[in-house]
């Protein structure tokens, strides 16, 4: 059965002034799927997910968001469908936990409405299911990289929508909560929500993903499911490494060969 798209990206062409990044990007997200996105440093993946936030726009080529095209939705209409958590994320004020969770829901508030005691419900909820309600009162600006990292995750649950953007989710945090949070994608994605995500980590890709997609010479290169995507030829071409492929359990564990000391 052909599952819904959620964002299609078709012919996708981006410069920067100095240089260009996307040379034709084709790609599909659609209902239910975890999708990673592999590639190499300055391949482009942020770029794309700025592009499909409409923060940049193309010169060339076409974003459509649930089959109408980008171009015709307002940031605030994009954020009533999708959900972002970014790498870094600074705040100019100092909220606490809760406040900024709190934030998650203002595609929903009126221009003036203050958030109702639903809402606070709703933020809270959002905490207890990412595992940091202790956090909840302590000031966003204090907090590590890491816990800042699953308070933007609690924030995007409390947005209340069901796809979710994130830009290298893991990076900043510990051994322990790098592996709770793809726990977390898995569970969240039995429950209906859709991901995409960049990764540097073949082996979370195996891990998490329904699809894979290689993005690297400015083109999506490789798309399609796991284990057909990730192969040690692939890890050759795009990151310039030997690997081997061993299973463990069910999974597929990307193994990288280590050289130690041959030059
Ligand atoms: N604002 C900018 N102005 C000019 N060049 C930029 C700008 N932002 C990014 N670039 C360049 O565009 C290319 C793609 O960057 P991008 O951040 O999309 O890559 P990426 O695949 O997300 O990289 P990484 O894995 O290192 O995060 C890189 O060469 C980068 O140096």
């Amino acid at each position: 059965m052909e599952l819904t798209p959620i964002i299609t990206v078709n012919d996708l062409h981006f410069s920067y002034p100095t240089r260009p990044v996307l040379e034709g990007v084709d790609f599909t997200l659609r209902r239910g799927e975890v999708v990673s996105l592999l590639g190499p440093n300055g391949c482009g993946k942020s770029t794309l997910i700025r592009l499909i936030l409409k923060l940049i726009r193309a010169k060339r080529g076409e974003i459509w968001l649930h089959e109408k095209s980008l171009h015709r939705y307002s940031h605030r209409e994009i954020a009533s469908h999708i959900a972002y958590i970014p790498q870094y994320h600074n705040v100019p004020f100092n909220y606490s936990v809760l406040e900024m969770v709190i934030m998650g829901r203002v595609s929903k508030l009126g221009f003036f409405a203050a958030p109702s005691a639903g809402d606070h419900t709703i933020a809270r909820e959002s905490l207890e299911r990412v595992g940091i309600s202790d956090l909840a009162n302590r000031p966003f600006g204090q907090l590590s990289g890491g816990q800042k990292q699953m308070v933007l995750l609690a924030r995007a649950l409390t947005q209340g929508v069901d796809t979710f953007i994130m830009d290298e989710p893991v990076s900043g945090l510990d051994y322990g909560n790098q592996i709770r949070l793809l726990e977390l994608i898995v569970r969240l994605s039995e429950q209906g929500y859709t991901f995409l995500k960049t990764t540097h980590y073949p082996d979370h890709a195996l891990l998490v993903s329904t699809r894979v997609a290689v993005m690297n010479g400015g083109k999506i290169i490789a798309d399609g499911s796991p284990d057909d995507v990730i192969t040690p030829s692939m890890i050759r071409d795009v990151y310039g490494i030997e690997a081997d492929l061993i299973t463990h359990d069910t999974h597929t564990r990307c193994l990288p060969i280590f050289n130690k000391g041959i030059s």
